[in-house]
């Protein structure tokens, strides 16, 4: 049951009564509420209704973790881990979740999937595997056992209560929505959901890319079920100024038919075992998009394939916010 405050700002805004609302959750926020201060913190991170801000939602979430609320106190870790609202704190987040994991399954669960791969302090990875390369130019590459057992399970099991139908950009629109090209379902590993698994195996990849792992869009999960696929398409956006320069897809399983990752360019197919990563250039010297580098998954006969992909930009990467209905807030 949330506190009374918070059903009360639910009511208000359902109304649309938005400005009261928003002060009722500050008052009862100022007044040392957790619930109100981790509802405040939702509405800073979604940015909906209120201004997104994330540095001001994560200091609401240590008010509310500070306040007894576990839920936020998770949550707040997972920032302090990635960064997010602030600068990244790996070790001091680490010692959080370690203080959470006797009350919440789920930082327990966590832990257990970490002790797959030995980290540093920052939570990056004290090796990465060598690379065999499948193309020059473009470059493809597969990294073998980058990600742990304990890791794919831990991805799909988080995955799977998220999955809903893929979304693309329509290049005729813009627009996000359902498309043939895509007939698989996704999770994506936004700001609520990267948590310290997500973290350091977006912390490996940018390792084995050479990359910034700030520079990666969220984390997806693809589920691909007989006759599931993702058409030839180039993983390059059509205009932008901070292009998808390289991709890297980690094979999480292995009980299916078909589904091998294309390059019809290259005269190239791969399928991974679980754990394996394939990653490639999307773009040429010049940072052009490079159309040799299209690609497929191939539609799977049977089984269920699923694979993470992390789509790589040039420079840092964040959704722009929406536009708060309580533009002065
Ligand atoms: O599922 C695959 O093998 C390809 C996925 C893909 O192309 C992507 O995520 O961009
Ligand atoms: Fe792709």
């Amino acid at each position: 049951m949330p506190s009374p405050a918070v059903t009360r700002a639910h009511a208000l805004a359902a109304e649309g009564r938005h400005r009261d609302a928003f002060a009722a959750l500050a008052e009862a926020s100022g007044a040392g509420d957790s619930d109100a201060l981790r509802q405040l913190a939702d509405w800073r991170i979604q940015g909906g209704i209120v201004r997104r801000d994330l540095g001001e939602a994560r200091a609401l979430l240590q008010r509310a973790a500070a306040a007894g609320n576990d839920d936020a106190a998770l949550l707040h870790a997972f920032f302090a881990a990635n960064g997010v609202g602030g600068p990244s704190d790996w070790p001091g987040a680490l010692e959080s979740l370690r203080e959470l994991a006797p009350r919440i399954a789920q930082a327990r669960a966590q832990l257990d999937a970490l002790a797959d791969f030995a980290l540093d302090e920052a939570g990056g990875p004290m090796t990465t595997p060598q690379l065999e390369r499948l193309s020059e130019s473009p470059s493809v590459a597969v990294a073998r056992g980058l990600l742990g057992a304990a890791e794919c399970a831990y991805l799909v099991s988080r995955a799977t209560p998220m999955m809903a139908p893929s979304l693309v950009v329509d290049p005729a629109t813009g627009r996000m929505g359902p498309h043939p090209i895509r007939t698989c379902d996704f999770a994506s590993f936004g700001v609520y959901y990267e948590d310290f698994v997500v973290g350091a195996i977006n912390r490996r990849i940018a390792a084995l890319s050479g990359t910034d792992h700030a520079h990666g869009e969220p984390l997806q999960v693809l589920r691909y079920f007989p006759g599931g696929e993702y058409r030839p398409h180039m993983d390059a956006l059509p205009a932008t100024d901070n292009q998808r320069i390289v991709t890297v897809l980690v094979y999480l399983d292995e009980d299916y038919e078909g589904g091998e990752t294309d390059f019809p360019e290259l005269g190239l197919r791969f399928r991974g075992r679980p754990g394996d990563a394939l990653m490639f250039a999307n773009v040429d010297a010049e940072g052009r998009a490079d159309p040799r580098a299209r690609h497929a998954g191939l539609p799977v006969r049977s089984g269920t394939k699923l694979v993470a992909s992390r789509w790589i930009r040039r420079t840092r990467f964040a959704y722009p916010p929406p536009t708060p209905i309580l533009a002065d807030s």
